[in-house]
């Protein structure tokens, strides 16, 4: 009713764009995965179209078959683009520089089809939608839209939360039974099918395309307008594109040698006033609000029955033959050999360096040993990855708490069911059914009352008891602890040994604790294992292991070897 024909265009154009930076933010902002690919996929879906509809022609089910294509091809590519990314042992630097020479070579592909693909010049001429410019700009908006709440939806549903809870500490998913590797695999597949949709629109919309709209200059800009806009809110990158895009096309008209120079001041002032950008200072704002208002009592707790590990075991539930470590030519683990059976709670001792912590990483981790065999409930684990082994039925306590700071306490235990449960990707459920043992840790430890609080708010010794309950509630027939008690106070140190005495004698569960405070370990533990210079010296009960004539040695700094 009220824009001129100049600015329905140029909005119609930053829509579709708003729609490619919404997928830029549920990889970056929501998963922290930096892309600069997204615009490649964006083109490949525009070009799918227009080299479709160029030559083979225009029709009802031709546009059909190109809407299909623009969504499929990106599918596809999408898939290879993110298993070269995310494959296993990949690091996030490997996965942003893919991102980076992934749009150049669809440019260079683009450049060098001749006139399949219109080279340089790009291709222009071909019938699309038969809308108008008001028609296209309806159409626009109404993908904006939906796509965007259904970016929120999901986001804020359970299963949106394992985003956040990628980013904020991948590893604790890992450990936790996730597959974050195939989670963010298609993660990527998914969102490069909606950036060939935005293509489609693009293509249909504008009646052109051209090399630029797949290169990684126009992949960065869509990062800038989305880090301007506010990352990690589907508002921020919508704003953030319409915003600058709109403003960049008014002022490349009205002062054609200088908008530049003004939308890079523009963009200066706003990286030093706002850094987490606009829509960042709205939540900030809001979230600052909440915190006065009174805490919500978060979802109810429910206790579960058992759905995991019901079979029995016959033998030993771990067993460790002629364990090896090296890195290089230094030993630090040499010829361990070791079984623990249910319901026994082994405290693992010895001095700084003794390759106590590479013990525990060793057995939740297939690929780090270099020798010897080890067991879980009889299967060998030699080259399974960490979520593999938590499916055993092994739970890691690491030495500093691994918890999801921007998640709450509800969220980060929902997070340890997410293997067992599959949560929802539409709706966030009010309750939180968690096994028995898990909901005695929270009550014993007053955590049960902070369901709805943020975990960076948390102390030191909550965290803990925390990542305690979290490991708990994956059900795991064994749990590895890692100095569990450092840094608490003696009250909290006593909650952790109770609770840790009840899961072992009373439920059955085994356990390993590594712990430098012999007091403690002398009160809970129902056998001591002494670990010096990567050898096992000493297996015993803990009589027998705290009067040993080797353990005081090694303690007062000698060298019984
Ligand atoms: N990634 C690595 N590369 C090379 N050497 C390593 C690596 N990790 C550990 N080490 C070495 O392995 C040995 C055992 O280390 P580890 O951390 O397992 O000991 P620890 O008994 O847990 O000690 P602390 O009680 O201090 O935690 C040390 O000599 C350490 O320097």
């Amino acid at each position: 009713m009220f824009l001129d024909r100049f600015s329905i265009n140029v909005l119609t154009r930053s829509m579709i764009y708003a729609i490619l930076a919404i997928t830029v933010d549920l990889l970056w902002g929501f998963a922290g995965i930096l892309t600069f690919g997204q615009a490649a996929f964006f083109g490949v879906g525009a070009y799918a179209t227009a080299m479709l509809l160029t030559h083979v022609g225009s029709s009802p089910t031709l546009i059909g078959v190109a809407l299909v294509l623009a969504i499929l091809v990106p599918v596809m590519l999408g898939l290879i683009v993110g298993w070269l990314s995310f494959y296993y042992g990949s690091t996030p630097i490997y996965a942003t520089v893919i991102s980076l020479v992934f749009p150049i070579v669809v440019t260079q592909l683009i450049y060098s089809g001749g006139t399949l693909t219109g080279s340089s010049s790009g291709l222009v001429g071909y019938f699309g939608l038969p809308l108008g410019l008001e028609g296209f700009f309806r159409l626009s908006g109404i993908c904006l839209v939906i796509v965007a709440v259904g970016a929120l939806v999901f986001v804020r549903s359970d299963g949106g939360r394992i985003l956040t809870a990628i980013r904020d500490n991948e590893t604790r998913c890992a450990y936790l039974g996730l597959n974050t590797q195939r989670i963010k695999i298609l993660l990527t597949t998914v969102l490069a099918g909606v950036a060939g949709l935005a293509g489609f629109l693009y293509a249909n919309a504008s009646g052109v395309v051209a090399p630029e709209n797949t290169g990684f200059v126009f992949g960065t800009e869509l990062v800038v307008w989305t880090a301007l806009g506010g990352r990690g809110t589907v508002l921020g990158p919508v704003l953030g594109t319409i915003g600058i895009d709109y403003l960049s096309a008014s002022l490349s008209g009205e002062l054609p040698f200088l908008w530049q120079l003004v939308i890079g001041a523009l963009f200066v002032v706003m990286i030093i006033v706002l850094p987490n950008g606009l829509a960042a200072l709205v939540t900030r704002l809001t979230r600052r609000g909440r915190r006065h208002a009174p805490a919500s009592a978060g979802p109810e707790l429910v206790a579960e029955a058992p759905v995991h590990h019901k079979k029995k075991i016959e033998g030993p539930l771990l067993s460790i033959d002629r364990l090896e470590k090296s890195y290089g030519s230094q030993k630090v683990l040499e010829d361990i050999t070791l079984d623990v059976a249910p319901g026994e709670l082994v405290s693992l001792v010895g001095p700084n360096g003794a390759g106590k912590t590479t013990m525990m990483r060793c057995l939740t981790d297939g690929k780090e040993t270099s020798g010897g065999v080890i067991r879980i409930a009889g299967q060998n684990i030699a080259g399974l990855v960490p979520n593999q082994i938590v499916a055993l039925g092994v739970g890691r306590k690491f030495q500093v708490a691994s918890v999801f700071e921007s998640l709450t306490v509800a969220e980060c235990l929902r997070m340890a069911r997410a293997a067992l449960d599959a949560p929802s990707f539409v709706t966030a459920s009010d309750r939180l059914g968690l096994p028995s043992a898990a909901i005695e840790i929270l009550q014993l430890t007053g955590l049960d009352r902070l369901l709805s609080t943020e975990v960076s708010l948390l102390s030191h010794g909550q965290k803990q008891s925390l990542e305690l309950a979290m490991v708990v509630a994956l059900e795991p027939r064994m749990i590895l602890l890692d100095e569990p008690t450092a840094g608490l106070t003696k009250a909290e140190r006593t909650t952790i040994g109770t609770i840790l005495k009840k899961l072992t004698n009373e439920l059955g569960f085994a356990a390993i604790l590594v712990e430098h405070d012999l007091d403690f370990v002398r009160d809970i533990s129902s056998r001591i294992v002494v670990l010096h210079q990567g050898r096992l010296v000493l297996d015993g009960s803990v009589d027998e292991v705290v009067n040993s004539e080797i353990v005081r040695t090694i303690y007062s700094g000698g060298d019984h070897v």
